[in-house]
Formats: structure tokens, sequence, C-alpha cells
């Protein structure tokens, strides 16, 4: 069956048109599942013009983006966004010299062994989330934001603490992945439908001067920030970071001061949204799993105790904590439709072609929750899913999930981003009971807010109060000296 031309199945007719990230509808992973329930494991479907593969199992999708990863490296064409970012941005870029070499120095600079030097700062700042969590508990998604940003702006360019989610510098890399996401968003570009009109000359396209405009302001801007930190370093300032480390090196890297500052800002746009969604969904499943909370607070109270606040040296016998967190990300992946992949030559898969330049989509929503793989209820949250008999990790190797992607563009991130949401976990679970505020309604359990492509709660009320009394005492020492210790 090999060559003959037969496109995959899928419905004959779309309740609508445009590119996938221009779809109306809410949450397209769930139709996408049903669709996958319907026609099979690969489905196919035609925007206005544009192939797209959703591969809906675990085998499809390893067998392709993994297996296959050479010819599905590249991302989608935005025609906007390479205006934006000219290629710059390597989390959207396709497959070239100046992503392999951005993709080779990031995966490199956040490794597991070089996040190592990163593990006091992801402690430090646990203590102050949880402290924040429990001081004005009203305000935890805010707080949850401020955690990301602040934790990855010092590790990129060792910043010191976020106070406020209104400084400037906060306010400059958020207005700009406000552009990229209004690039892949709904309709707002009329030339992504209709590729012709980028022959238009910039007299009468407006949406291409502003798009011109904004990358040489945004890039001013980026170049700065990293040159400040460049130049602390070559007078002498030892402080880890990104940034620094990139500036120590630049020819083992091979980069540019420019394309050195784009790296870390796509760092920066791909870490912030995904690491506070998923610790929403880690309160969310609290509440609504309050025993999985106290046997996770078991676990902890027996390795940790009640006189100090857990460390990165107990992660390791942390078994059941770390299988929630496993667990957190398989039952709700903040991308429920990863990142898409776009094929680079036309290839056949269980006598079904795939056109050249098909944009792949790993449905992580139905991939997570295939039985075959994860055995039953797989709508509930069970930890033990990810331990053996004896309570010990299944595979200390894999994710135990497949919430970081496939293939060569799997998630470079997810090294720090685990070891972040560990300590970050296990610091709040070890201070504070985590509940509903009495008479208010829990949310429901499949409760689910989509924004575009990310996935997180509805805001819901939350409450947090101390654990025991040494709770109190030792947090509030640990934050007043990592207070001090960042004043500069
Ligand atoms: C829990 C938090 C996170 C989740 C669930 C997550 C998930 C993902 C997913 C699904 C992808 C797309 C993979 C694919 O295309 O197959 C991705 C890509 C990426 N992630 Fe993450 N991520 C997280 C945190 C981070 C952090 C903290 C960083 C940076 C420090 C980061 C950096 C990146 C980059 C740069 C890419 C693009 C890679 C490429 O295109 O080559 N992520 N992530």
């Amino acid at each position: 069956t090999k060559y003959n031309n037969h496109l995959p199945p899928g419905p004959p007719h779309l309740p609508f048109i445009g590119n996938l990230f221009q779809t109306k509808i809410d949450k397209p992973w769930h139709l996408f599942d049903q669709w996958g329930k319907e026609y099979g494991p690969i489905v196919y479907l035609n925007f206005a013009g544009q192939p797209v593969i959703i591969l809906n199992t675990l085998k499809a999708a390893t067998d392709l983006l993994h297996h296959r990863a050479t010819n599905y490296r590249n991302r989608p064409r935005n025609i906007v966004m390479n205006y934006l970012t000219r290629g710059l941005n390597f989390g959207s870029a396709s497959y070239g010299e100046l992503w392999r070499k951005m993709r080779r120095t990031s995966e490199s600079l956040l490794s597991n062994k070089s996040t190592i030097n990163y593990e006091h700062i992801l402690t430090d700042r646990s203590a102050l989330l949880a402290h924040d969590l429990l001081k004005n508990p009203l305000q935890w998604s805010e707080h949850l934001t401020r955690y990301s940003a602040s934790l990855i702006l010092t590790i990129l360019y060792d910043d010191p603490i976020l106070k406020s989610l209104n400084e400037p510098s906060v306010l400059m890399m958020n207005e700009f992945n406000r552009k990229i996401a209004e690039a892949h968003s709904p309709g707002a570009y009329l030339v992504e439908i209709l590729p012709v009109l980028d022959f238009l000359p910039k007299s009468l396209a407006k949406w291409k001067r502003d798009a011109d405009e904004d990358f040489l302001q945004y890039s001013a801007k980026f170049e700065e920030k990293y040159m400040a930190v460049k130049n602390r370093k070559l007078n002498g300032e030892q402080r880890p970071s990104i940034s620094a480390t990139l500036a120590d090196s630049p020819s083992r890297y091979d980069l540019t001061d420019q394309e050195s500052a784009w790296l870390v800002v796509a760092l920066y746009s791909a870490a912030l949204e995904t690491t506070a969604s998923t610790l929403s969904w880690f309160l969310f499943a609290m509440i609504q799993f309050p025993a999985v909370q106290q046997k996770a607070q078991q676990e902890i109270d027996e390795i940790v105790g009640h006189g100090r606040l857990p460390s990165f040296s107990d992660i390791n016998q942390l078994h059941y904590v770390r299988a929630v967190i496993k667990e957190v990300l398989r039952w709700r992946p903040p991308l429920p439709l990863s990142l898409p992949h776009t094929s680079v030559e036309d290839d056949y898969y269980d006598g079904y072609l795939i056109p050249k330049g098909s944009t792949c989509i790993a449905n992580t929503w139905s991939i997570n929750r295939d039985p075959s793989v994860f055995g039953q209820d797989v709508d509930d949250l069970i930890p033990e899913r990810h331990l053996t008999d004896n309570g010990k990790l299944r595979d200390e190797r894999s994710e135990g999930h497949f919430s970081f992607g496939f293939g060569t563009r799997e998630c470079v991130g997810r090294h720090i981003a685990n070891k972040s949401l560990i300590i970050a976990v296990a610091t709040i679970l070890w201070t504070s009971s985590i509940e509903p505020p009495e008479n208010s309604v829990i949310p429901d359990v499949n409760d689910e807010e989509g924004l575009s492509i990310l996935s997180r709660p509805y805001p819901f009320r939350c409450l947090f109060t101390y654990r025991h009394e040494e709770a109190e005492m030792v947090l509030k020492h640990a934050c007043e000296n990592i207070l001090l210790a960042d004043e500069r």
C-alpha cells in the first residue's frame, strides 16, 4: 500500500475554515479527541488548502515525530511572525542553521547537569511563593505568574526578585509575547489565509510596516537587556545566568550578540505561561483530590520533618510527590495540542499519504489518556499509576506523560521545568493545607479554560493555612534571609 496516495480519513465537512489556530472552536483538543475515536489514530483535515494531520495515539505520534523526526522538524509558516522575529525566535522557526545552533546551545545550557547551577534560586523562589500564597491567598493566580516570571528572569538575566508584574522590563517582554500570540490568533491577519497579500508593498500593507517596526524596537530592547549582563560578566561578575554563560563563551556557541539576545527571549516566552498553568492545575488538583494532597504531605513529613524546608537533596526520596507532578502534567497538559510540527517531504504511514508541508499536531490530550499506555480511569488523577507496588517511581528516566512534545522539537526547558515544579510543589505542600474556602462552591472537576492553545483552570477560590507551628517560623525566617540576600 506504500504508494497509493490515499489521504488519512477525516470529517468530510469542517464546521469552520481557516488555519488551525484560527479555528473559532473552543479547546479544539476535545473535538479532535472525538474525531480520533471516529476516524482512527491519524485524522486528516483540510483548512482552506492547508493539510493538517492530527495524531491521536502515542504510536502514531512517536512513529512520525520521533522515529522520523528529520521529516517533521519544521514549524508552520507564519508570515507575520517572520516579519516580527526574522526567524530569530527559534521556538517558532523552521529547521535551518540558526535553529540548529540555538537548539544545540539551549540543550546544553538547560541540560539536567547545567541546571544544577540554578537549584538554589529555584529553592529560594519556592519559599517566597509559598509565603505569598499564605499571605494573600485570594491572589494565588497572580502569585503563580509573578513567581514564574521572576524565576525565569533571574535564570536568564540574573534579575533581582520581581516585586510586581508591572515592572517595565516585564511589561515589555509580556507585550512582545502578546504580539506573538496575536500573530497566531483567530483571523488577526488576512495574509495568513491569503498569502498572496504578502506581495503587497509596505506602503499598502500596514501590518507589514508595523511588524517591521516592532522587530527593530524589540530587537533593540532585547539586545540592551542581554548586553547589560554581558558587560557585567566582562567586568568580572560571577553570578550564574543563561545570558552570562552565553556571553562568556561566544566562540563555543557561535552566536552573535543579537542572536544570543533573541535566544534568551525565546526561552522566556516558552517558560512563562506553561509553568504558571501547570502550577494552577496542581492547586486545582489539590482541592479536587484532598486524599492525594494528604498522602503527599505525609511523605514530605516523613522525609523532611517539620524543622526545615524541603531541599533538592530530598527529591530522590519524594517518590509520591514526584508522581503527583507527573500525574498533573498527564491529566492536564498546559499545551494539550503541543506545538505544531510541519513535514518536509511527502511521507507514507499506515498506507496513507502525508503530504509535504502538512501541519502535524500531536493531540497530547488524547495521547495522555491512551488506556493501553496508562491503564484505567485515565480521567482521574491517580499518582499511583507512576509508582511500583512498593511505592518507588516506575521509571526515573521517562516523564510518565507526553506533555513536553516529541522528536527534535521536544521541550528544551523540561529539566528546569521539572525541577522548578518539584521544589515549588514540595515547598507549598510542606507549608500549607490547600482547601476551598468554607461555603464556597468547588469548581467542577472537568472545568477547563482554553486560551488559544493553552489550557488552564478557570479562576477559583482557594485558601492556604499553615500546616504546623514550625512551618510559619521556618518559612518567615527563610523568606527574610532570601529578601535580604537579594538586595543589591
Ligand atoms: C511545565 C512547563 C512546560 C511545558 C508543559 C512545556 C511544554 C512544551 C511543549 C509541548 C513544547 C513543544 C514540543 C514539540 O513541538 O514537540 C515545548 C517547546 C519548547 N519549550 Fe517548553 N514547556 C514547559 C516549560 C518550558 C520552560 C521552563 C522553558 C525554558 C526555560 C521551555 C522552553 C521551550 C522551548 C524553547 C521550546 C521550543 C523548542 C523548539 O521549537 O525547538 N519550556 N514546550
